[in-house]
């Protein structure tokens, strides 16, 4: 996330760090979010190639053991059918891991609301995008979850010629355009907004510019949740 700011621990119980294992160690590559208690949602590119993956609920510092945290094994992983690595314009970027136990609900660990089948949200309705990526283009991830105000973007505006245009889909969720921008490990994260006072995950962090996370007229896209409740509801049953 460049800009905004460490967030206050744990507020925002359902994000999830996604971590593979190399030498022995496991690492941060995506976020993701716990939409129920053995289903994870995150973003099919963090999923696409074959390791040992793990789920760390209730994390804030990833470079500590603070005591909240939840480890989890990974028994499946389902990428949507139409996903293709080579074409992340096309969308479909999306992907639900199952995990080999139930999480334990508590205050540090929370599910997260998905929205209704269909639900676009006006241009500029609040949203906060979460994750430990990248805090500048280029530099290193964040050691503590951050959170940054990102309103949405309307479609007609996102995909006009000077902003994404044709690269962004209606499956897609534009927010920021501004200062702050979502990076390079906040891939899989949510995009929380807020409707009728509460928050949903109306996005699932999927790319930013190639020329920078923070590019002018370039606002980070998100698969919208929205269009993938069918495929999401046919997979956990
Ligand atoms: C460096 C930048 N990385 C990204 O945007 C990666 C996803 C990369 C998927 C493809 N391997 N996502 C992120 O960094 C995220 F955290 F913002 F989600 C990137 O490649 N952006 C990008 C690539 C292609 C296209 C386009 F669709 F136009 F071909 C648009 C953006």
């Amino acid at each position: 996330v460049v800009g905004g700011a460490v967030a206050k621990p744990n507020s925002w119980p359902w994000q999830i760090s996604l971590q593979y294992l190399s030498g022995g160690s496991y690492y941060h590559t995506c976020g993701g979010t716990l939409i129920r208690t053995r289903w994870v949602m995150t973003a099919a590119h963090c999923v696409d190639t074959s390791r040992t993956w793990r789920v760390v609920l209730g994390d804030h510092d990833i470079y500590n053991h603070e005591g909240r945290e939840q480890y989890m094994s990974v028994s499946a992983v389902y990428i949507h059918p139409n996903w293709n690595s080579n074409s992340v314009a096309s969308g479909y970027d999306i992907a639900l891991l199952r995990l080999s136990s139930d999480a334990s609900l508590n205050s540090y660990v929370q599910l997260g609301s998905l929205p209704p089948s269909g639900q676009v949200l006006p241009n500029n309705n609040p949203c906060y995008i979460t994750g430990w990526g990248r805090t500048q283009t280029g530099g290193s991830l964040s050691a503590q979850l951050k959170q940054a105000s990102l309103p949405v973007v309307d479609h007609s505006t996102c995909s006009r010629s000077d902003w994404w245009g044709s690269t962004v889909k209606n499956t897609m969720v534009c927010a920021g355009g501004g200062s702050e921008s979502g990076c390079q490990g906040d891939s899989g994260g949510p995009l929380n907004c807020q409707v009728s006072g509460k928050y949903v995950v109306h996005g699932v962090t999927s790319f930013v510019s190639s020329s920078g996370c923070n590019a002018y007229k370039k606002p980070t896209v998100f698969t919208r949740v929205s269009a993938y409740i069918s495929w999401i509801n046919g997979i956990i049953g």
